[in-house]
């Protein structure tokens, strides 16, 4: 890479957007971290400056619209630039269609899709105005949920089956621009969010801790559940020049759970 390109990855401060944000560092990207949760923010910030990565930190709430729109601000003001956008930030629900209320339906909708549509718009408008050169790139956390629908994870699985359309539509409309929009979908990575899901399942199924995850975890052909490095190689790609020629795709990375 000659002049450095800069990645904004949402929801980096933990979990799957934080070992995504270090194989981008790796690959050579200066790094925009954002989170809602200041003191993981601010921890995998000096994680990141102590290993001698260019890095800045954005506070925000992806489901705000301004928060994303001052988030792509906050990159260009300190690197002059956005080429990756990378719409992670994620969050989880747990419970029978029958007791979903609206408010739960909206969080969920609000964190997972609304994010996703603003993070495009605010990535969009930047890159559009800094031409041609390169081909850039927005990269959406879908899911399996994104392709099969579980129970007990009903408006989550809505939510990643709308990101996947979010990601097609973006595609379609952004191309012109020389913008790939793409999504990747992981399986049963060991997160924080895994362990809510596993504690409400647990509720729900009257299982033990962590039975909900083994259950879950059962079925992945290459026998273990994932890792954010797993997560991270294939966002690398979606992130490289390799994948110029790639868009409005959304790739499962789930050790072998969903064919499609
Ligand atoms: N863990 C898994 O097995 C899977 C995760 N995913 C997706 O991958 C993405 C990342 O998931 P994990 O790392 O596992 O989740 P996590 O819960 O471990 O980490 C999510 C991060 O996003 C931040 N965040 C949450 N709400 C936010 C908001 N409103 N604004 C800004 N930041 C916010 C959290 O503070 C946290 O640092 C999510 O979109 C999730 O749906 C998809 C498939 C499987
Ligand atoms: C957490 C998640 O995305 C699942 C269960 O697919």
């Amino acid at each position: 890479m000659s002049a450095q390109k800069v990645a904004v990855i949402t929801g980096s401060g933990d979990g799957l957007g934080k070992g995504i944000a270090k194989r981008l560092a790796k690959d050579g990207f200066a790094i925009v971290l954002s989170d809602i949760n200041p003191d993981t923010l601010k921890a995998t910030a000096a994680e990141f400056q102590a290993d001698g990565v260019n890095v800045a930190s954005f506070q925000g709430n992806v489901a705000k619209r301004e928060d994303q729109f001052a988030l792509v601000q906050h990159a260009v003001d300190t690197f002059g630039r956005v080429d990756v956008f990378v719409n992670n930030a994620g969050i989880e629900d747990v419970m029978a269609l029958e007791d979903v209320t609206e408010a739960d339906f909206d969080r969920v909708f609000d964190v997972n899709v609304k994010s996703v549509l603003f993070g495009t718009q605010a990535a969009a408008a930047q890159m559009k105005k800094q031409g041609g050169g390169s081909v850039y790139k927005i990269i959406n956390a879908c899911s399996i949920a994104g392709h099969e629908s579980y129970d007990l994870l009903g408006v989550y699985c809505a939510s990643k089956h709308a990101v996947r359309s979010l990601t097609v539509t973006a595609a379609k409309e952004l191309a012109k621009h020389q913008i790939t929009v793409n999504a990747y979908c992981p399986g049963v990575a060991a997160t924080k969010m895994w362990d809510r899901i596993d504690a409400e399942m647990g509720k729900y199924m009257n299982t033990q801790p962590g039975e909900a995850f083994e259950k879950f975890s059962a079925g992945i052909l290459m026998g273990r559940p994932q890792v954010p490095e797993d997560v991270a190689a294939l966002v690398h790609y979606l992130a490289s020049e390799d994948s110029d020629y790639m868009t409005g795709q959304a790739l499962l990375i789930d050790g072998g759970m969903v064919f499609r």
